[in-house]
């Protein structure tokens, strides 16, 4: 097979069933892009289905060495029905959510400990969705080392992959794809240069040299993040242009909902203790949805949970206060182990998930080490996708720009409360500490006016925030 003359028919085909489209879009993360890939579109064209499974064997495949297929849910699972077939290489499905039911598997399909597993996606932006994948099958002790892709947007997910120790092999890339619809006529050389432009601005080579998580602006940060919660998050901030977290520690349902229908514009995120409330009831969580719906933030209940994964999974779907069916993120303790992690990972479908994984406190005295913080921050990474942050103290705490730092004990003023609270002030935790979520309670809601406070609060992290991605950090 001649592979340029099958690829230039490919992105032929590609353009002409509108499975690439070119103008004004908006990508899941909130960020503009002249150019748009929907190849679900694919599964209606059976000679397209061929001549990418076709490309993809030929050019990408041949000669490697694994066990089994496995497709990114869901345009990518017919092109892996069709290559198993071809290659004659056994499949396995990856389920998006848990069976609520019998085996609770996340992987369908026989498989052995120590078997090698091929990815096939159809396009790679951040690589966050392949990541999951990955991660899901190394869990079953399945070895992943290569991912084969019909289409790299050249927006550093490759490079993220790689980080991962993920090699991505991939039939176009984004520039050679708009090479060849000029060279056949179908769009022209300044929607190319849009495009081309488009990729010099938004591609990550550039981030991923700049190490230093605490100089990327949000929206960078939302690009690179692979947990779906962080993601929303950081768009959110960057959208609202407030990193603002309110922690509403109140014993009175219409007490939390009043604070947040004053301040609710001026906040990305509201962390409640949902167990402090006297009058708690299902028509409470209903009122909060709706108020982080119409003000666009989202809610962490601060529940640090600390047993066993099994009795976590319970705390978290069960009760009365059903926290996996409301809360957007929930707050974690490392200290049982990474079991805590794959419990709350196995209740999902429930909501939209996040994990902040407790590595530092702000109360003076506290008993977590240095070791305790290093091996937290090694669950994390091994879990980068299903976790959204830390919650933790300093900016070298880690590294990973793709997960959030949430820091609480923060006032206008230092200062410390009876109990041994410490608090720094926003200059200080955002410029020398490195939040990149401040929460803040009392401050904020014992105050005379928690409606004029607030703005306070989130004028001085944001001025602080433009200070340190300007490079004007002193
Ligand atoms: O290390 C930690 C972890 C969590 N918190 C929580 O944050 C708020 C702080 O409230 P303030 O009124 O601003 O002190 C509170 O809900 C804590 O449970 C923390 O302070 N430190």
């Amino acid at each position: 097979m001649e592979s340029q003359h099958e690829l230039e028919e490919l992105a032929i085909k590609l353009y002409n069933i509108d499975a690439i489209k070119f103008g004004d879009f908006i990508t899941k993360t909130g960020l503009k892009t002249p150019v748009y890939f929907d190849l679900r579109v694919i599964v209606s064209y059976p000679d397209v289905m061929e001549l990418i499974s076709t490309l993809l064997h030929v050019t990408a495949i041949k000669g490697k060495d694994f066990d089994h297929l496995c497709g990114v849910p869901y345009t990518a699972l017919p092109i892996a029905t069709l290559l198993s077939v071809q290659v004659k290489k056994s499949m396995l499905l990856r389920r998006k959510e848990a069976k609520s039911y019998g085996t609770k598997k996340m992987i369908e399909g026989h498989y052995k400990v120590g078997e090698t597993c091929l990815i096939i996606e159809d396009v790679i932006t951040s690589g966050s969705s392949v990541l999951e994948t990955t991660q899901d099958l190394r869990k079953e002790g399945l070895k992943v080392n290569e991912a084969v892709i019909i289409l790299d947007r050249e927006q550093g997910g490759s490079e993220n992959l790689a980080r991962h120790e993920v090699q991505v092999k991939s039939l176009f890339t984004m520039t050679n794809l708009i090479e060849i619809l000029v060279k056949h006529n179908k769009i022209n050389i300044d929607t190319a240069n849009n495009v081309h432009s488009y990729i010099k601005e938004t591609h990550a080579p550039k981030i991923v040299k700049t190490q230093d998580r605490v100089l990327l602006s949000y929206e960078k940060r939302a690009e690179l993040a692979s947990n779906a919660v962080a993601k929303r998050l950081l768009t959110i901030m960057a959208t609202k242009k407030t990193n603002l977290c309110l922690s509403v520690d109140l014993t009175s349902a219409s007490n939390i909902l009043d604070v947040l229908e004053k301040v609710g514009e001026h906040i990305c995120l509201v962390k409640t203790h949902v167990d402090i409330i006297e009058d708690f009831t299902t028509d409470f969580i209903s009122s909060l949805k709706s108020l982080a719906k119409r003000f666009n933030f989202l809610i962490l209940e601060d529940r640090k949970y600390a047993d066993i994964g099994n009795t976590v999974a319970l705390q978290y779907l069960k009760g009365i206060y059903k926290v996996a069916e409301w809360a957007d993120c929930v707050t974690v303790h490392s200290l049982p182990g990474e079991g805590i992690i794959k419990a709350i990972a196995s209740c999902n479908g429930v909501n939209s998930q996040g994990i902040f994984l407790i590595a530092e406190m702000s109360s003076e005295g506290n008993l977590i080490t240095g070791d305790y913080i290093n091996e937290t921050v090694k669950i994390a990474e091994k879990y980068s996708s299903l976790l959204t942050g830390f919650v933790c103290q300093n900016r070298d705490t880690f590294k990973n720009p793709g997960l959030i730092q949430l820091t609480p004990g923060v006032q206008l003023e230092s200062s410390k409360d009876n109990f041994g609270q410490i608090y720094n002030t926003p200059e200080k935790v955002m410029l020398e500490k490195g939040a990149d979520v401040v929460v803040v309670g009392r401050g904020i809601i014992a105050a005379k006016s928690p409606e004029t406070e607030v703005i306070k609060y989130k004028e001085a992290l944001w001025k602080n925030y433009m200070k340190r991605v300007s490079g004007k950090m002193e």
